[in-house]
């Protein structure tokens, strides 16, 4: 028996009653309070989703969409005001920036014919490069997690020390609850093994980092809250068996971060591919002598002046959003799907790619790395998209949004009529914006999959911490329709490579993926030039598992007015997934590296196929975390910011494939990241928000294989808890640390370099200094910063350099000692 439901056309009247009118009569309100917009429409799906309890398939449709206009005369309230102004001097810095390009590309045209300036190192960039020093440094803090002192990426948003974290209920805010029980409880992981599949894919996404980077951070709790506005429910169906790891050897086994993928013969490199080594179509360019002076200290300064950010405008918004949240709550009517936890095809759909127009040999593709049916996000986004709407879609994590993006995106270029083969002239049809150099290599990588049989169809990755004059010539060499890049190296080929600005204005599809965290501070600028480079007659797609409300309300910058919000995230349930089962640990400072160590023996022991991601705070406490794991024989690797490009996609690469491995890292690898079966993620100290939080959880039960989380927290940072209220989060009971293991993990400590407790300690302080809860109070904060720096087992805190003190507004408070 199939049953459709169409829970949106159907509002029975205990629904109105309960909820109020329905969407026509609220959206009056509607139209009032949002500064966009917003137009309702029901819609028959392409597809029936279905599934199944007990034997009966039943279909529902759920998806909503609206349309969201801006408005560009808007009065009434200080922030629609505010919002006008500032789109108004956005765009006469788009034009000025715009009209700057073409002399921009002549003179480049002139510097970069010459092959000579290669070894130049980036000096070959003319005076723009060091003219923009500066903003390029925010940039790739926010792509790379750089900086001595590890600022709080926030979700890119940088600039802005004093930057509030997590703005949300802070029902805790700065209690300090001390004197938790020793140690007491136990097992924490205990008897939740599972089985996990070896197979999977890759591509990934980053965060952001930026240590000492004082993004703007997310304020996270306001926003989101789960309820999508249209959903799609999840339809468990039969479990494919895709022979993923082979897929995932192939496409990840490019080790290199900067590739440019050909299809047309080209590249050196060969990549694996169904057993048998095929041309590749990427050429690795790393280059370690670049990342390496990239990697080195930058100055606060530096950092600080390339950082300043408009925050004052966020704090309003903010109101506004919940008033939104609490009229579209209203819409949301789908019934729910049974829960099935443990299911790991949960995340398919029951329809099948063969039922929408893909051309045969994206067909074949698919079919050749198992892709038979179509996630959820891929059922409910590919026909709309293959229709050449605009597509604002939120989905859970793991669910296989690149493909969803990716897939429609060559069909356009398979449309397209073929091009002239000299490099110069053929158009970059596809452009695809990556918040990081690892997401960006991966979507790459998922694009050579599919275009297994397109043999005309290039694609190309341009990415940071690669020098700019090898991908200049790859891409001179190697024609492409797909250009995958992210923003600041995006922007360097636009000023700097001759021909590239005219090879942009055949984009006939961009892609935001993160979109919410493109489009937040730390990289809106450049995200607002690329926009103004590219035509404003094409498709813009953007993809997320975050969608925050400031994002809706800033996405007409990149979408056109009609766009469609396809949010398969079912109204009600949380952002994560069910099968993850989420942890919180509150306890002193002092206990967190010996708790941490015990928490991972336990699930070690527990789990033979381990394989573990430790989230840290920032790029130098990262590296003391991991230094201290090794020193306690955990096998461990690191990845961080500060370590070369090559050496990020080596470890990177090795954690894809291994199992009994540790992967320590900052927020590098919170988003995206396509890790195949990670069992635990841990996350020690703060997130930078809620969003964060919720990404890098999304490492493990991914395509609908089980997971742990687990959050350890200091009591003043319970606060945070807050923020994720809605999350099913549990109070994780307290392993027992016994004194031997406790003395062992300070051995290890003492035997730490100084000079990684000294980069800790002043990254830590740069971090919770830019939380609006922690670091509002300086001389609680500097007590907080040397109580870790007792964890680190130094009697006296590392002394920092004036200049740094000053700038982050702590001159003169008592417990710090300055050089
Ligand atoms: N139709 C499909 N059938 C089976 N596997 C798929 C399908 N589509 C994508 N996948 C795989 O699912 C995994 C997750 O996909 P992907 O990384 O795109 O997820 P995501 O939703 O973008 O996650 P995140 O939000 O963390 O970025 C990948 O290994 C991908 O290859």
């Amino acid at each position: 028996m199939r049953t459709g439901l169409l829970p949106v056309a159907r509002l029975s009247t205990s629904y109105t009653a309960k909820y109020g009118p329905p969407v026509a009569l609220v959206m009056p309100v509607f139209s009032r309070i949002f500064p966009q917009k917003l137009k309702f429409r029901f819609f028959e799906p392409p597809f029936l989703p279905s599934y199944q309890v007990k034997g009966v398939l039943i279909n529902q449709v759920g998806i909503r969409k609206f349309s969201v206009r801006s408005e560009r005369t808007r009065s009434g309230s200080g922030h629609e005001v505010r919002v006008a102004k500032s789109l108004i001097e956005d765009e006469a810095e788009l034009s000025d920036w715009v009209s700057g390009l073409s002399s921009n590309s002549l003179r480049k045209t002139q510097v970069y014919s010459d092959s000579d300036v290669d070894g130049n190192n980036g000096g070959d960039n003319g005076g723009y490069r060091n003219r923009e020093r500066g903003e390029k440094r925010r940039r790739k803090d926010s792509e790379s997690d750089n900086g001595a002192f590890d600022f709080p990426s926030g979700r890119g948003g940088s600039r802005g020390l004093e930057k509030p974290f997590s703005r949300g209920r802070g029902r805790y805010g700065g209690r300090l609850e001390e004197n938790r029980r020793d140690y007491n409880g136990g097992g924490l992981f205990a008897g939740r093994g599972g089985t996990r599949n070896s197979s999977e894919s890759s591509r990934r996404k980053e965060n952001i980092g930026g240590e000492l980077e004082g993004k703007n951070e997310r304020r996270g709790g306001l926003t989101s809250r789960g309820k999508g506005w249209g959903s799609v429910e999840r339809f468990p169906g039969r479990q494919l068996g895709m022979g993923n790891d082979e897929r995932r050897e192939k496409s990840r086994g490019a080790r290199g971060s900067g590739m440019g993928y050909r299809k047309d013969g080209g590249g050196g490199v060969g990549m694996k591919r169904e057993g048998k080594r095929v041309p590749q179509r990427a050429l690795v360019v790393t280059d370690d002598e670049e990342e390496k002076g990239e990697e080195g200290y930058r100055s606060f300064k530096e950092l600080i002046d390339s950082d300043d950010v408009d925050d004052e405008d966020e704090d309003e918004s903010d109101e506004e959003d919940n008033t939104v949240d609490d009229v579209f709550e209203k819409e949301k009517v789908l019934s729910q799907p049974p829960s099935l936890p443990g299911r790991s095809d949960s995340y398919l759909s029951e329809s099948r790619f063969d039922q929408c127009s893909i051309s045969p040999l994206s067909m074949k593709g698919l079919k050749d790395v198992g892709y038979e049916k179509m996630t959820v996000v891929q059922e409910a986004t590919l026909p709309v998209i293959l229709k050449g709407k605009d597509v604002l879609a939120k989905a859970k994590t793991g669910t296989g949004k690149t493909v969803a993006f990716l897939l429609p995106a060559i069909e356009v270029v398979v449309k397209s009529q073929p091009v002239a083969r000299d490099q110069k002239q053929t158009p970059i049809l596809v452009l695809v914006m990556c918040p990081t150099r690892e997401l960006a290599s991966q979507a790459a990588a998922e694009a050579n999959t599919l275009l297994k049989y397109h043999p005309s169809i290039g694609v190309q990755v341009v990415i940071g911490g690669t020098r700019l004059t090898l991908e200049q010539k790859r891409m001179q060499a190697n024609p492409c329709q797909i250009l995958v890049a992210t923003p600041g190296r995006l922007k360097d080929h636009i000023e700097n490579t001759a021909g590239f600005a005219t090879r942009l204005m055949g984009v006939k599809v961009l892609v935001l993926d993160e979109a919410d965290h493109l489009l937040d501070m730390g990289f809106r600028r450049d995200i607002e030039k690329i926009i103004a480079a590219v035509p404003k007659q094409r498709q813009t797609l953007l993809f997320s598992a975050t969608v925050p409300q400031e994002v809706r309300q800033i996405c007409h910058i990149a979408l056109k007015r009609d766009h469609e919000f396809i949010n398969t995230v079912q109204e009600g349930s949380e952002e994560t997934h069910a099968q993850v089962r989420q942890m919180h640990l509150v306890a002193p400072l002092d206990k967190h590296f010996s708790l941490l160590y015990t928490l991972l023996k336990e699930h070690i022991a527990d789990d033979v196929n381990y394989k573990i991601l430790v989230f840290c705070t920032t790029a130098m406490v990262t590296r003391l975390v991991a230094e201290l794991l090794s020193e306690l024989n955990l096998n461990v690797r690191e990845i961080h910011s500060r370590k070369p490009q090559s050496y990020r996609t080596r470890v990177s690469d090795e954690f894809r494939k291994s199992k009994g491995l540790i992967l320590v890292t900052s927020d590098v690898s919170a988003r995206g990241v396509d890790y195949p079966d990670v069992t635990l993620v841990v996350q020690i100290g703060l997130p930078a928000d809620r969003q964060q939080y919720i990404h890098r959880l999304g490492r493990t039960g991914r395509k609908g294989k089980e997971g742990q989380g687990i959050l350890l927290l200091a009591p003043w940072e319970e606060f945070f808890l807050s923020t994720i209220k809605d999350l099913p989060l549990t109070k994780a009971p307290e392993p027992l640390v016994d004194p031997e293991t406790r003395k062992k993990v300070e051995r290890a400590l003492s035997q730490g370099e100084m000079k990684n407790k000294e980069s800790a300690y002043q990254a830590w302080l740069g971090y919770y200094n830019s939380n609006k809860n922690v670091g509002r109070d300086k001389y609680r904060l500097v007590e907080l910063a040397n109580e870790f720096s007792r964890t680190m087992g130094l009697d006296n805190p590392p002394a920092i350099p004036k200049l740094v003190l000053g700038k982050m507004g702590l001159k003169n408070i008592p417990g710090l000692r300055s050089r």
